[in-house]
Order: structure tokens, then sequence, then C-alpha cells
């Protein structure tokens, strides 16, 4: 039952509320599932919210977007704007990461509405001596509101507006400065409040925009054949800064169990000496606040994050609530787990695929607060040792009722937190996921190839809601997917698929040595997985192998952090290529990325087809710009550094994947 119903019945008689309040606001967005879960935004970022906002009648009305952080009482207040059909809009620019309260107050302004209806009787020439009395009572009330400075200046309008000739009134009334000084202290005794108090969370801003690389650690000893440490990986963050990368995460660190332990290619039985899959957690030297010793100690483990932060870049740690059968918990909370009669517990799935060496948590177990408060204090442990940064195994097998649990506690105490769901599942499990606190999400872009595909799968990212709260993270390959697309090795599907990933979302990432080398072997045929996966077996990555990708992946990121408009991925607009008239090129994609100011303006032109050269007219959509269709303008592809003059809307764009299968257009529109 609505609020205004429930007046109706429950207060038939008395009428205990304010009946003068008019305006009504209403279908208010953001608004996450009727205000339970909070929207989204990053420091130093902005929130649109618009609401339908109308009063019965003809009178004008006034709405402030009022905002707040959470915990404090007075409302920072900004102006709303009709956008049409009764839809009004606010922005706001929003603080340092924490958590913060909007909300949306209107009223009828009985100064606007007495002053277009003014101009239209003076513009008919009628008598508006009435008028103006009625006027110089507004102002008065106006003087009441005001301050001190301001009031003195209200009382000269009122005097003019008393005592000159009609026309000399009109004229000090139409004055921007008495609308400016009236705004200013409006009359709000009649206003209405939206019947909420929603939510607002602010994140860092590498929530809203990162370029994460992901490498496995114990793969970069100094000399082949043995297994790396921290201290030796520490060789690469130049080189991963240097590629742009301001994320590095690292599969789980801790000691891994021997029980069950997987051999090369996921041979259910290692042979003696292999490393196992360091997501099976847990052996007797510690579970999850545990370092492997073969990677180094806690504290060079802390030394290494502390190093990554003077290249700029956050190392995120991978979180999988799991253990292996050597887990110090198997011993210690046996009830964490779901045991069987025959006194085993049934290995974890992610259904089709199979951990035979690992044994799933028990959300349902009878400990479950202990549980809980054990698996928060982890992340918290790591939060101490200077980790802000978390990617998260399959969230969507835990309840989402820790979820929201943890990360909103989490964020009271560390509101910089950032997490990444590595949720790869069905699409309402990865959105309840994102109301719940995750800050990203990996996203079903990796298996989407096709012009058709694509536009489709951003669209939805992007105008169904989703933008408000759900922020995707592209990724073209993980340790776990190579991608069909990918398996023919072809070098410039790498390139096609790591420029579509980097211009489509803000926040994007890869599987480091294995993308940039264009490693391309499945397992078998048929199977996603790579063959000789890093996964079960330590590498030795030769990162200067001819035919690598790294130049093509500098430039890009370089791109990225150049150009603010591909720092957010819910602005986009995909425009037309045509192959000839009327018809759509099927491999020619082009979209628009922009900054709310327009003062950075992106179009990326990407050719899907990887093995030939496509031309087509391109229609840029000159009226989001509020520019005439014969406009000059200039475009530079930061690729190739080439620019180009552009007249008017239709112009020609070709692209020759030998030399790079996508143009990336700075435009300036003069
Ligand atoms: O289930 P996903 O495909 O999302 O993959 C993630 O979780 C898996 C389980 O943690 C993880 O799988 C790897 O570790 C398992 C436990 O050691 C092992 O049995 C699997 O063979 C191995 O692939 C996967 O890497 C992770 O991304």
């Amino acid at each position: 039952m609505s609020k205004a119903f429930r007046r109706t019945v429950l207060n038939a008689v008395k009428l205990e509320f304010d009946g003068r309040q008019r305006v009504i606001i209403e279908n208010l967005s953001p608004e996450l599932d009727g205000g339970k879960y909070p929207a989204k935004a990053v420091e130093g970022g902005f929130i649109v919210v618009e609401a339908d906002i109308f009063v019965d009648g003809a009178d004008t009305i006034s709405a402030e977007l009022c905002a707040r952080p959470s915990g404090t009482s007075d409302w920072h207040r900004s102006p709303m704007h009709p956008i049409g059909n009764d839809r009004w809009s606010g922005s706001l620019d929003v603080g340092s990461p924490g958590s913060y309260e909007y909300t949306i107050e209107a009223w009828v302004d009985h100064f606007l509405t007495w002053q277009k209806g003014l101009i239209k009787k003076t513009e008919a020439n009628q008598e508006v001596s009435l008028d103006l009395r009625i006027g110089a009572l507004l102002i008065d009330a106006g003087v009441a509101r005001s301050t001190a400075a301001d009031a003195e200046e209200l009382k000269r309008y009122a005097a003019a507006v008393r005592s000159g000739e009609p026309a000399e009134s009109v004229k000090a009334v139409l004055d921007t400065r008495l609308a400016e000084l009236m705004a200013r202290a409006p009359d709000k005794s009649c206003a209405t409040l939206y019947e909420k108090v929603l939510l607002l969370t602010v994140e860092q801003k590498k929530a809203g925009f990162s370029s994460w690389y992901e490498l496995f650690p114990r793969s970069w000893a100094s000399e082949p054949g043995r297994h790396g440490t921290f201290r030796e990986c520490s060789r690469m963050l130049p080189m991963i800064a240097g590629m742009g990368f301001d994320v590095l995460y690292l599969p789980p660190i801790h000691p891994i169990g021997y029980a069950k332990r997987k051999g090369r290619n996921n041979a259910l039985v290692a042979a003696p000496g292999e490393p196992g899959s360091c997501w099976a957690i847990g052996n007797s030297d510690g579970g999850h606040k545990a370092v492997h010793p073969e990677l180094g100690t806690l504290e060079e483990f802390t030394e290494f994050v502390a190093e990554a932060e003077t290249h700029g870049i956050s190392v995120a740690l991978d979180i999988a609530f799991q253990c292996s059968p050597d887990h110090p918990w198997v011993k210690e909370h046996p009830t964490w787990f779901r045991w069987r009669p025959d006194g085993t517990v049934q290995f974890a799935e992610n259904p089709p695929k199979k951990y035979e060496d690992i044994l799933p948590i028990d959300f349902e177990s009878a400990d479950w607060q202990n549980l809980w408060v054990e698996l928060k204090s982890i992340f918290l442990f790591w939060i101490e040792r200077g980790v802000k940064i978390f990617r998260v195994d399959n969230p969507h097998t835990k309840a989402f009722l820790f979820w929201e649990w943890a990360i909103a506690s989490i964020r009271e105490e560390h509101p910089d937190t950032v997490f990444l769901a590595e949720a790869f599942t069905r699409p309402k499990l990865m959105a309840r996921l994102a109301k719940a606190g995750y800050s990203q999400s990996y996203s079903y872009f990796t298996w989407r190839n096709t012009k058709h595909d694509l536009q489709g799968y951003l669209n939805e990212l992007t105008t169904s809601g989703l933008e408000h709260f759900m922020r995707p993270n592209f990724w073209p390959n993980t340790p776990d997917i190579l991608p069909d697309e990918l398996q023919s090795g072809d070098r410039i599907k790498f390139i096609i698929r790591m420029v579509l990933a980097a211009t489509l979302s803000s926040n994007y990432g890869m599987y480091g040595p294995a993308y940039e080398l264009c490693e391309y072997l499945p397992v078998a045929e048929g199977k996603e997985d790579y063959l000789d996966s890093e996964k079960y077996e330590i590498k030795q990555w030769d990162l200067d192998r001819p035919g690598n990708i790294r130049a093509e992946i500098t430039r890009v990121n370089r791109i990225r952090k150049d150009n603010a408009a591909l720092q957010q991925t819910a602005d986009i607009t995909f425009v037309q290529i045509e192959a000839s008239a009327g018809r759509e090129d099927d491999y020619l994609m082009g979209y628009v990325k922009r900054t709310e100011d327009n003062s950075n303006i992106i179009l990326v032109v990407v050719n899907l087809d990887h093995s030939n050269t496509r031309g087509g007219w391109l229609r840029f959509p000159l009226e989001r710009f509020a520019l005439s269709h014969d406009h000059p303008f200039r475009v530079e592809d930061l690729l190739s550094g080439m620019s180009y003059d552009w007249n008017g809307e239709w112009n020609y764009v070709e692209v020759n994947p030998g030399n790079m299968p996508a143009h990336i257009f700075r435009l300036t529109l003069g």
C-alpha cells in the first residue's frame, strides 16, 4: 500500500499529515529495490538523479537534489532541472569514499509562478497593478527568509515594484538578480520531501577505472625451474606499470594442500614435486591468513605490496573461500563443512566444473556466526597488510547475505576497499552480488564476439538499470578461459579483443603473460582450458617472444589514461557504419564515449574481421552534441597518430587489420 493510500485509510478523520504538500515526486532513479540497496559512484565523480516531479494545476515548481554523508544531518543541495515530460534531473559531485544518503525536495515556487504570469499578462498588454502588489508581498516574504545582505537588496526591489511606474516595476521584477535572490530564499513551507532517504556508496577511483594484470608469482623465479618468490616477482613491477596496468592480481598465495593435489593439465593425481593448484588452499603451514612458504614470508609479501604501490600498482588478492582437505579448519572447525554418512565431504563444484581437490564451506552450518566472523577477518587481515582490492572466487556459491554483511561492515572501517566478483554465472545472481556491494563484476564479454552480440550486451549493461550498481570488468582471457575466438592463435584477434575490452569497459583485465604472448593452444579440442595451464605448473615465460603484443597493449592503456571518456562505461553510443547505402556493415563497429561536459570525446572504430580491410560510411551522431549537419571537425587517431578533417555527419572510415585493427579517434569539434 502506498504512503498516500495509507494516509487516506489511517487518517481519514484525523488528517494527521500536511495536505498542503502538493508536489508529487515519484519514479526516482536510481532507487534500487525500493531503496534497499545503495546506488554507486566513485570518488571525484558524480551521480545523476532523476524523478517525475509535478503538481496539480499549472504552478511552477522548483526541486533540489539533497545529499549528505551518512550519519550527518545537514543536506548539501543542488538544483534539479526539468528535462521534459515532467521528468527532472540533477547531478551531484561526490566526495571521498564512504556511505552517503540522498533524496529530493520539491515545492511550488510561488515567486516563479507569479513572475511567469506577470510576463504573460504584460505581453498581452493586460493591466498588472494588482499583480505587482502581490509580487511585492512575495518579495517581502522573501526578505524575511533571507540573509541580512540579501534582505537589503530584496527590500530595494520590493520598493521599486511598489513605487515605480508599472513599466519600471515590471522591469525590476524581471531582473535576473531578483530571481537569484528569491531562489536563495525559497518558500519551502509546503515542500514535499521524497518519502525515502536513499543510500549511495562512493568508492575509490579504481572501482570505476582500472586496468588489471594477472600473473602467478611462482612462475617468476630468477632462474628457470625454481619456484618464484615475491622478491623475485617484484622485478616485474616496472614492466607491468610500464604497460599501463594499475592493478596486479595474484591468484591465491597461501599454502597449497597435498591431499587430492592436482597435477599437470588438471590430472587428478599430482606427480611428485608438482606444485598443485593454488586455489586448493591450506595445509599444516596454515590457511587463508598464511603465505605459501616458497613464495616468501608475510613480511616479504607486505614489502611487495608496498613496492607495487610505488609503481602506482595496487596488488589485488584472490579470496577463495574453500579448503584443501589439509586446511587447518577441517580439524578445528569440522562443523563448517557438510559431512556425509561415510565421513567425507563432497568436493566443490561450479557445474559443470569439478574441483576434486577442495571442500566447499557449508553456509548452513549451525556455527554460521563464527564462520562469518572468521571469513570477514580474512579480508581485514590482508587489508592490514596493505591490500585494498580483492578478486573473490566464485562468490555466487556462497550465501548472498554473507556478502551483504561482510562488504558493508568492512567498508565501514575501510571505505576504499574494492571487491571484484568472479561470478561467471546467471545474470540475476551476478546482479544480486553487485547489489550486495561488489564494486566490479566479471562479465560475459569474454564470449561476446560479433557486432550484434557486443552491442546488445553493452546496451544491456548500460541502459537496463544495471548501470546504477553493476560495473563490468571485461577480460578477454583468464587462466580458466582461453575463448574459442582466440584459439586460432591469430595475433590480430588478440589485439581486437584487447582493444574492445579496454575501450568498451572502463575496467578491464587480462591474464597477462599468456595474453600478451598470444598463447592459444587449448588442452583439448572444444575445451577452453589452456594446454599446460599455469594453474597446475610453474611456467617460464619469455616476455620478449616475437609476435607479442606488448607495444599495442601499452599504447591502448596510455590512451585510456589520457582520455577521461574511456574511464567510464555507461555513456556509450553505437554509431551506424554502412558497407553500402542503407546496409549496415557486420564487421566494422563504432562507438562514441564522452565525458559529461563533452570536453573529451572518443570515437572507436574496430574491424572485427581480422583478415580483411574494410571500409564504410560512418554516421557521427552530431545531434548528441547539438551540432549542425555541415559542421566540420577534426578526428585524430590516437593509435596511428594520423588526423583527418571530417565534415558533417557521414564520413568514410577504413580499417586495415594488418596495420592495426582499430582506430581510436579523439574528436575536436571546434
Ligand atoms: O569456477 P570458476 O570457473 O569460476 O573458477 C575459479 O574457481 C575455481 C575453484 O577455485 C578455480 O579452479 C582451480 O582451482 C581448483 C581448486 O584447486 C582446481 O580444482 C581447478 O582445477 C582449478 O582450475 C579457478 O581457477 C578459479 O578461477
